[in-house]
């Protein structure tokens, strides 16, 4: 469990956190979303205890981190996988981890077996490709065997399998009752993977909500009807208490109805429908409503 207690964060004259305050929680993936600048690298920093609050608190399974005893086995973070000695291979990369953390070396082939790099782990870091140091980042955070998970915009420049197993190590990490805390700044990554949502804009807090919640909240809640004969389905549905607005010529967009309604009111007056559908709204488009307003530089 992390705990955010009125964070703010000053660079000069400018926030890159204000004000901020949330809950991560054991056994699921809370996603950290937010346009970029918004201040989510600078708060996971804060949380490793590596960048200074200018005010407020951080607590990390109850203590802030520079209290912890051990701290790798508290909390692992994949920030910026660029770190490793290029001459070394990833199991003398694990070894020395694990030994400036006081972690038992049993933990090194675990990890490398874990993420995938068993067969190639005595490689020098130089020629792993971006996927398989991504890969050796992951191994770093997960050889304290943590309870807390910080990933820093895990799958940025990974090709779709990478992508992919990231998302289902993210998954089964909380299944196994971890919490996971994971950085985008797009929606999509997070629409299979997160549980549930952060949404920060310009350092602040935007949204704290579970991800399906934010879609319900977010969605349009209409239906297209469309029909060949539209002036006397737009007349039965108003008189039934639906809002209509014609949307081309043989289209109507409808709200304040569901489906059924509309399809058993055509039926009764005998009309034909030729589709009834409902339109809902994707996360990414929940997302970019949230953030409209605080975005930092936008096109022309
Ligand atoms: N060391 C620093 N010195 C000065 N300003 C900084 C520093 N680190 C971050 N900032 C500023 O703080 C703001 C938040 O930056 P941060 O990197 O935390 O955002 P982010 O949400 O992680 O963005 P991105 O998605 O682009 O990585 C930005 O305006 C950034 O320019």
């Amino acid at each position: 469990m992390i705990e955010i207690e009125s964070l703010s964060k000053r660079y000069g004259d400018t926030y890159a956190v204000r004000d901020l305050s949330f809950e991560v929680r054991p056994g699921r993936v809370t996603g950290f979303l937010g346009p970029n600048g918004a201040g989510k690298s600078t708060t996971m920093r804060a949380v490793l205890g590596l960048d200074l609050p200018t005010a407020g608190r951080i607590l990390v399974d109850g203590r802030p981190y520079a209290a912890l005893e051990r701290p790798l086995t508290h909390v692992g973070a994949l920030l910026d996988a660029g770190g490793v000695h290029p001459g070394r291979s990833a199991r003398q990369h694990l070894r020395a981890v694990a030994a400036a953390g006081k972690l038992p070396e049993r933990r090194v082939d675990e990890v490398l077996g874990r993420v995938g790099l068993a067969a190639v782990a005595d490689r020098r870091v130089g020629g792993f490709s971006l996927g398989m140091r991504q890969r050796l980042g992951i191994a770093t955070a997960l050889l304290g065997d943590p309870g807390i998970l910080l990933f820093d915009e895990p799958v940025n420049g990974l090709d779709p399998e990478g992508i992919r197993w990231i998302r289902d190590l993210m998954k089964a990490l909380a299944a196994e009752g971890r919490t996971v805390f994971v950085s985008s700044h797009l929606m999509s990554e997070m629409e299979h993977t997160a549980d549930h949502l952060v949404v920060i804009g310009r350092g602040r807090l935007i949204a704290d909500i579970a991800a399906r919640e934010l879609i319900a909240r977010s969605a349009g809640g209409f239906l297209t009807v469309r029909t060949d004969d539209p002036g006397p389905l737009i007349a039965l549905l108003a008189g039934a208490g639906g809002q209509v607005t014609p949307d081309g010529p043989d289209t109507l967009r409808v709200a304040g109805l569901d489906g059924d309604q509309v399809a058993r009111l055509a039926h009764r007056a005998g009309i034909l429908l030729l589709e009834v559908t409902r339109q809902s709204v994707s996360l990414e488009d929940a997302y970019l409503r949230l953030t409209d307003a605080s975005v930092e530089y936008r096109g022309a």
